[in-house]
């Protein structure tokens, strides 16, 4: 019996991959490398000395996903293939409504087919919105307010009423926060396509040199320094979570969300601080417009977590930005094996 982890080739994927083999779970991974490389698995398997059976197919495809299930045997699923940019949903929303709605939808199809009944479920703190209190709790009112966050907050949805109809099945949805970080062997991480949205994969590009400074987007906001304030969540601390949540849906019947995140709240301009303390790096900056589309603040209660599944994030977010700076300083381009020219700004 082994676990199925799609998107495992991804960026959370696969320190997952590496945090279940730990635990002693066999996984299998299934992924159409459309955002991610085959080389991520390779390293896993450097790293945990264990080859993971990887199938390349679309979960769109119902065909290859009921073949997929005919020829192994899974105790549960860890569902993480999907789009998440958030302004790429904006300007392609079908794309994203696609993608993950009906490959979520054909997964759920070929499980229930197979008796296969428990879920790990991959959401975001995205389904929360703009929050007025701060932490957010899990019973918090969800407006997305993006097609992203529309899409993972539909599957939701769907899987809530999948379990009120079928009570046999367990159902873990996790609400990430700001997952950074990489695996402590600065050989897996997030690789950077195109000029990267997010804060800490931009500071990553400009300390080794593929960009040339940072925009920070805005310094008017109601907080301390000015800055936007978020709740960063080191990837293998977000692994670890998997692992827990895995055990509790074994154990289970249900559904039940939780919000993984540290609880500490940082601003752009301490992740800025954290990054130059760990890389030894200045990284050069400047005040632009606000973003739009960014609340001020967003922190999450994670009391749920903690007591429930008995799951204590350990990194802070130093260690985030060393290991994200590992990785980064390691593979400049990420896996790319013939490096591309810089991109400057
Ligand atoms: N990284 C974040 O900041 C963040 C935050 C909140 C939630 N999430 C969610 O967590 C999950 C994993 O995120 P990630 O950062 O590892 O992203 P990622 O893009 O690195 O990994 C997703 C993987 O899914 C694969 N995939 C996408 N569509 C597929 C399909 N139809 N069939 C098969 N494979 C498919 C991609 O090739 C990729 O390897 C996603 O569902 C994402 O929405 C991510
Ligand atoms: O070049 C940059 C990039 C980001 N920021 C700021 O940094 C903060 C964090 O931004 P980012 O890293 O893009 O994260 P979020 O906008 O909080 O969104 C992330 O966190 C959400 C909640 O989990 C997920 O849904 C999204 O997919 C994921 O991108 C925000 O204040 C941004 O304005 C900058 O100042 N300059």
């Amino acid at each position: 019996m082994a676990i199925l982890v799609t998107g495992g080739a991804g960026y959370i994927g696969s320190h997952t991959c590496i945090a279940l083999i730990e635990a002693g779970y066999d996984v299998v991974v299934v992924d159409n490398f459309s955002n991610s490389r085959t080389d991520a698995m390779t390293r896993v398997t450097e790293i945990t000395g264990r080859s993971i059976p990887v199938y390349d197919l679309d979960l769109s495809n119902p065909i290859a996903v009921a073949h997929l299930f005919l020829t192994n045997t899974f105790e549960a699923v860890i569902h993480f293939a999907g789009l998440k940019s958030v302004s790429e949903s904006v300007s392609d929303p079908l794309k994203y409504y696609s993608n993950n709605l009906s490959g979520t939808l054909v997964l759920l199809e070929a499980m229930k087919k197979f008796g296969v009944t428990n879920l790990v479920f991959s959401s975001t703190a995205a389904v929360y919105g703009m929050q007025e209190s701060m932490p957010v709790r899990e019973q918090a009112p969800l407006a997305p307010i993006s097609p992203y966050g529309r899409t993972k907050l539909m599957i939701e949805m769907m899987l809530s009423d999948l379990v009120a109809a079928q009570p046999r099945w367990s159902v873990a949805v996790l609400r990430y926060f700001n997952p950074v970080g990489a695996h402590p062997s600065g050989l897996i991480g997030e690789d950077p396509s195109g000029i990267p949205n997010n804060l800490v994969p931009y500071i990553s590009q400009v300390a080794v040199g593929n960009l040339e400074t940072l925009t920070v987007h805005g310094d008017d906001y109601p907080t301390p320094d000015g800055t936007c304030i978020r709740d960063y969540i080191h990837v293998m601390d977000l692994a670890s979570g998997h692992v827990k949540a895995l055990d509790y849906v074994m154990s289970r019947h249900g559904l039940r969300p939780f919000n993984l995140g540290t609880g500490i709240g940082a601003s752009v301009l301490e992740v800025i601080s954290a990054f130059e303390q760990a890389s030894g790096i200045k990284i050069p900056w400047h005040i632009g417009p606000r973003r739009i589309g960014d609340a001020a603040i967003s922190y999450a209660d994670v009391t749920r977590a903690t007591v429930e599944l008995d799951w204590h994030p350990t990194y802070e977010l130093v260690d985030m930005c060393r290991d994200a700076w590992r990785w980064q300083s390691n593979f400049p381009h990420g896996y790319q094996t013939h490096p591309a020219p810089p991109v400057l700004t």
